[in-house]
């Protein structure tokens, strides 16, 4: 018996964790045990300090899955399956991670272990894409091309927040890009469970195999590491299941990290996730407030911003992730440091 592997891509903050989560409920429902192997560039993993702790799970932090944690891949489905022998794994890439190498990195382990890739399906903000698509250019669009063209199914996210008119030239901007995979149209990643079990149609090996020599000499579009410090600069030759290819590093991506010392204002803290900078995409965070009685988990995407009550599943620091291009986050820093100060003067 194998056991199938879903590989879920998107961009950041496009509700691959929205989906993650509902996927498992739904498992679960109905007795099966899942794991999950969670992806993140930066070195928290909020997503998964919210997940169910029944639910085995692997982390691969500050790294991309897609080059440098690549080998650790191999080894956590290895020791999922040996440990928890699953009845399914999914695996959540870092927002910036280029598919088509995990895909690489699952069909080499399944060559000697029972696995079976059943899906590659990657979340589409609908918003997001229709505004890059206008503008033609960027990393960020580039990298959302390749995410798209390697799924085997997509998901138009996020439909809620464009017009049918856009939504309609995002399909046909999508099916221009992969004419393969079937598109659910989606908000909160409301898809059928037998939309993403079904195994794509793409997933053959004739796709494969052209996506990736397509993708040998177009090059990953963002690859290599980035922490809470200096962006990375470098640019490496790598090799990769036989094939040369070129890696460019995250050298445009940062992540900045801040733990935050006390509780804060929620009015304040809310005016300067407000105005940040148009350079940071994604921001997330679990913080403790002086003026509010429960924790709070927060989402910024794509210029969206979001608080929810929560209740960690694990003990957790008040802490906030932002991830972008080239911003200044000491400006960030000082802004979170001043709220915190003025937290304790009053
Ligand atoms: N308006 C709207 N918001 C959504 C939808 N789906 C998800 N969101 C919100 O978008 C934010 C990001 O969703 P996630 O599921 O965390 O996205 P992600 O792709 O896992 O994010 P990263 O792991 O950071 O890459 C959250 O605040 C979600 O509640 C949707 O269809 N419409």
């Amino acid at each position: 018996m194998t056991t199938p592997v879903y590989i879920l891509s998107g961009f950041l903050g496009s509700g691959k964790t929205t989906l993650l989560q509902q996927m498992l409920q739904s498992w679960r429902d109905e007795g099966k045990t899942p794991a999950v192997i969670m992806n993140e560039i930066g070195d928290v993993n909020l997503d998964g300090m919210m997940l169910d702790q029944d639910v085995a799970m692997a982390e691969l932090l500050s790294g991309c899955i897609c080059c440098s944690n690549r080998v650790d891949l191999g080894l956590e489905l290895y020791n999922l399956m040996q440990n928890e022998q699953p009845d399914m794994i999914v695996i959540e890439a870092s927002g910036v991670a280029n598919p088509i190498e995990i895909l690489d990195a699952v069909t080499e382990i399944a060559l000697y272990n029972p696995l079976e890739l059943r899906n590659l399906i990657t979340v589409v903000d609908t918003a997001h894409l229709w505004q890059l698509y206008k503008e033609q250019q960027g990393k960020t669009y580039r990298l959302m091309q390749e995410q798209i063209r390697s799924a085997s199914l997509l998901v138009l996210n996020k439909s809620d927040l464009v017009s049918p008119e856009q939504l309609e030239q995002v399909q046909s901007i999508v099916r221009g890009w992969n004419a393969y995979a079937p598109v659910h149209i989606a908000v909160r990643c409301n898809v059928d469970r037998s939309q993403y079990e079904q195994e794509g149609a793409s997933l053959s090996s004739e796709q494969n195999s052209s996506t990736t020599a397509e993708h040998d000499v177009q090059s990953c579009a963002i690859c290599s590491t980035s922490d809470s410090a200096e962006p990375v600069h470098d640019e490496t030759i790598a090799e990769h299941a036989g094939h040369r290819h070129m890696h460019h590093s995250h050298e445009h991506v940062m992540v900045y990290t801040h733990y935050f010392q006390q509780p804060v204002n929620s009015e304040e803290f809310e005016k300067i996730i407000a105005k940040l900078p148009a350079e940071v995409y994604r921001a997330k965070g679990i913080l403790t407030f002086s003026d509010t009685s429960s924790r709070f988990l927060f989402q910024y995407a794509y210029r969206q911003m979001d608080f929810m009550k929560t209740i960690p599943q694990k003990p957790v620091p008040d802490v906030a992730v932002f991830i972008g291009e080239y911003f200044d986050k000491r400006q960030i820093q000082e802004q979170l440091l001043t709220l915190e100060r003025q937290a304790t003067e009053s």
